[in-house]
């Protein structure tokens, strides 16, 4: 349709209607936010002159407080609606820029009238609130538009099904209130307007997919039966805009009952945190909570241990060799397994009768309670207990012991002397607390006695809290000591059930010289917690009700059963990509993904890649082992390119030409892709002195427009407009784990994908028939290959 067109003239028309009504509610919500703010400001000002303040007697002491906690929530309040306002009034801004982007008229069976219902970001009803100009995306009509093409079409409304016919389906691209673009759609979601979102160049910060969700992909938004909803889909299959959109469906659909705090996203690093931070907001949505995994162990274990992070045993994979390299890899895969997850558990199993390893208790450098006296206690316990319940019931023994202990402390000597270091505080509040007790007499020698008493109980009692704290948090198990013998301890040694590998006692050893450095390598982390909370309770986490694991295919079985038991009220969706598995346990355990998965679950399986153009999807898919369930969109653009050289000097030069091509055809984000951070360094060692780059290594939150190199495993869940692989070569990518990499690396790509090869390409690239890429074979440097 063209500007001109009768229809495109009146649909301009609603748009503008639509627009004076955003822009009339503007206006009373900013005088309504304006009120709201000077109350705010008049609050804060004269705090203290509407608090009743008298501290003379307790009973005002009691009542100022009162005062204080009512002005303290009165405030709190406005503050609250203050921002609850201003998050509408920046929705309404959104709309006032761009109202709606799609139309559907439907017909109800057994209604005469045909009813328009136009879809935007956010509900808007007219002027007299009867009618809704805009109906939300997530509202229950609206999943017609995404679900149905013109014709039959049924939605779920609150109680019943609604059946009808969609008789028009309409969509738009509306910017600064213009109609840019309109189409009639006869397919679901028509792609017209994907191939214009699609075609754009990449962002720096991932966008919000709302206007062209396709089908299979809003079956994972408004999924609410599963408890456990899988998601297995080709790269670039829009998973995580999935998983995003989900976020903001739930929270619109169970408002009344969760807030962004009830969610937990597991992200695979912390770039790419940043990287999906504005879409929920964007959408009028706050954050959900965000973390990776390995943030996670280290906020429960990262006081006592140095934790490896994914990606340095990522490269210890990727760069090792040696039989003690060999040892490592071998228990990286058994240690990722249920087989582990069941040698711990028989392990605790025993520890239940004999065993654990406990610890002194010391006071002022004497051992006041010996390990043995804890672990006779301990093992006298009715052993049908668990042993948390136990190491519970240790706990208020060894508090009780402590408390008799305290009174037969406060007459030795060293009180008296400490009580002279006692602060001008401690002795003012205890005149006070004598006062307030009424314990003052006439005789002043009395009150000398009992003015000593309290400062002795108070030195005692102070002296003691760190003690007793420790008590309370089981610090009398020694966990690390008793999680080596399952490594060292003849009578702990796996059983044939356990199918440990052959080399299970050099594993051990390695296990042992890192629990001693106080190092965990990341196959470690997670059995050691996994051990250490058998031993001492979960304390599971029911906050949370929805827990999203994004490249949940990194994550290994004895991984995920670990977060299961930790979030145990959380409806979980899993969202990953077999041919994506990058992690050395992957060759030994099914992935997450599998379909042999065993807990009941529903699954979704994406198959249609969007990121990339098709030239590109055709190239990846052809490598990887099921790739022909792939199915590109259809996008045009260049074939992949593999540049073949025989020297250092051709391939640096070939390569900045290629960067400036790219450069030149306008692509903002460009990266050089490695296999390992070891490479990323060393072509940024001779690429910085000729060109503007920025390398990216874990510890990177953000990134920016530019030319950056970045390791595959780091890249993940990112796209860029031009990948450069810079060593595609077969001394490179060659096993095959180096094949997810290889193809993680390239589906990055959205618009251009060149590989570089110094001497013979990857056996990955040679299997790939001819005609799906362009093949340079490069002898001196030529000006430009294209
Ligand atoms: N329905 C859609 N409409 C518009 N763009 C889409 C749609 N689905 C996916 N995309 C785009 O495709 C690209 C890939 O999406 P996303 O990153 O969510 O995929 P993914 O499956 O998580 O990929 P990967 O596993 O490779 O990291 C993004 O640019 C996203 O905006």
């Amino acid at each position: 349709m063209d500007p001109n067109d009768k229809e495109w003239i009146s649909e301009q028309d609603r748009v503008n209607k639509v627009v004076e009504e955003v822009k009339n509610k503007i206006v009373k919500l900013s005088e309504r936010t304006a009120k709201i703010k000077d109350r705010v400001i008049d609050i804060r000002k004269n705090f203290w002159e509407d608090v009743t303040v008298n501290l003379d007697e307790p009973d005002d002491i009691i009542e100022t407080q009162a005062s204080l906690k009512q002005q303290a929530e009165f405030l709190s309040e406005r503050e609250r609606s203050h921002g609850q306002l201003s998050e509408q009034l920046k929705t309404l801004e959104r709309l006032e820029d761009s109202p709606y982007f799609g139309r559907i008229d439907f017909k109800e069976e057994g209604e005469k009238d045909t009813e328009s219902i136009y879809i935007g970001i956010s509900s808007l009803m007219d002027k007299n609130e009867d009618d809704f100009l805009i109906y939300d995306w997530r509202a229950p009509i609206s999943s017609l538009y995404y679900d149905y093409p013109p014709g039959k079409a049924q939605f779920e409304a609150v109680d019943q099904t609604i059946h009808g016919e969609i008789e028009v389906k309409r969509q738009y691209i509306i910017r600064n209130a213009k109609i840019k673009g309109m189409f009639d759609t006869g397919l679901t979601i028509g792609d017209h307007l994907l191939q214009s979102v699609l075609g754009n160049n990449a962002n720096t910060q991932m966008k919000s997919i709302v206007a062209t969700i396709q089908r299979e992909q809003n079956q994972i938004i408004r999924n609410e039966k599963s408890d456990l909803l899988v998601v297995q889909g080709v790269a670039g299959s829009g998973k995580t805009s999935a998983a995003l959109q989900r976020v903001a469906y739930l929270l619109y659909r169970y408002r009344e009952m969760l807030t962004a705090d009830n969610i937990v996203l597991f992200s695979p690093n912390p770039l790419f945190n940043s990287y999906v931070a504005t879409v929920l907001p964007e959408l009028g949505e706050e954050n959900m909570k965000q973390t990776t995994f390995h943030q996670y162990l280290d906020s429960e274990l990262g006081k006592q241990f140095t934790i490896e992070t994914p990606f340095e045993q990522m490269e210890f994979y990727l760069n090792g060799s040696g039989d003690t390299y060999a040892d490592r890899v071998q228990g990286i895969g058994y240690k990722a397994g249920l087989d582990f997850k069941r040698l711990l558990e028989d392990f605790v199993s025993q520890l239940g009768e004999k065993g654990i390893q406990f610890r002194n208790l010391t006071f002022r450098g004497k051992r006041i309670i010996t390990k043995i006296e804890i672990e006779n206690y301990f093992y006298r316990l009715d052993d049908n207990l668990s042993i948390p319940n136990r190491m519970e019931l240790v706990s208020k023994w060894l508090l009780g012991r402590l408390k008799e202990m305290e009174q037969a402390e406060q007459n030795k000597d060293w009180v008296l002397e400490e009580t002279e270091l006692l602060g001008k505080d401690e002795y003012l509040d205890i005149h006070q607390q004598l006062q307030d007790e009424n314990m003052f007499t006439e005789d002043t020698f009395d009150d000398f006695l009992r003015e000593e008493y309290l400062l002795r109980k108070r030195v005692v009692s102070k002296k003691l809290k760190p003690l007793k704290q420790k008590v309370k948090r089981l610090f009398f198990v020694d966990i690390k000591k008793t999680y080596t013998k399952l490594y060292v301890e003849k009578r702990f040694a796996p059983k044939k059930v356990h199918q440990v590998p052959s080399n299970w006692d050099n594993i051990c050893k390695q296990t042992v010289i890192n629990l001693q450095d106080k190092y965990l390598t990341w196959e470690d982390a997670t059995p050691f917690l996994y051990f250490k909370k058998l031993m001492l309770g979960f304390n599971a986490n029911r906050l949370i009700q929805h827990l999203f694991i994004d490249e949940a295919q990194d994550y290994s079985p004895l991984q995920f059963a670990f977060l299961r038991k930790m979030f145990p009220s959380s409806r979980v969706t899993l969202l990953g990509d077999i041919n994506q598995a990058i992690y050395a346990h992957a060759i030994h355990e099914e992935t997450l993904l599998s379909d042999k998965m065993k807990e009941k679950h529903e699954r979704i399986t994406l198959t249609r890649s969007y990121r990339s153009t098709k030239p590109i999807v055709e190239f990846t898919k052809s490598f990887m082992e099921h790739g022909h369930l792939i199915e590109p969109f259809n996008r045009e653009g260049e074939k992949p390119q593999l540049v073949e050289v025989e020297s250092t000097e051709i391939l640096n030069e070939k390569i900045v030409q290629q960067i400036n091509e790219y450069q030149e055809t306008g692509y903002e984000t460009i990266a050089i892709i490695t296999k390992t951070m070891k490479e990323a360094k060393f072509v940024y060692q001779w690429l910085s002195n000729r060109l503007e780059v920025k390398i990216m290594d874990e510890a990177a939150h953000t990134f920016q427009k530019g030319l950056l190199i970045i390791p595959a495993y780091l890249a993940k869940g990112i796209e860029f407009d031009a990948v450069i692989i810079h060593n595609a070569s077969k001394s490179h990518y060659n096993k095959e784990l180096e094949r997810n990499l290889f193809y993680t690396a390239c589906t990055r790509a959205m618009h251009d994908l060149s590989m570089f090869s110094l001497g013979q390409p990857s056996p990955f690239i040679e299997q790939i028939s001819k005609d799906k890429f362009k093949h340079y074979k490069v002898h001196a440097i030529q000006k430009s290959n294209r």
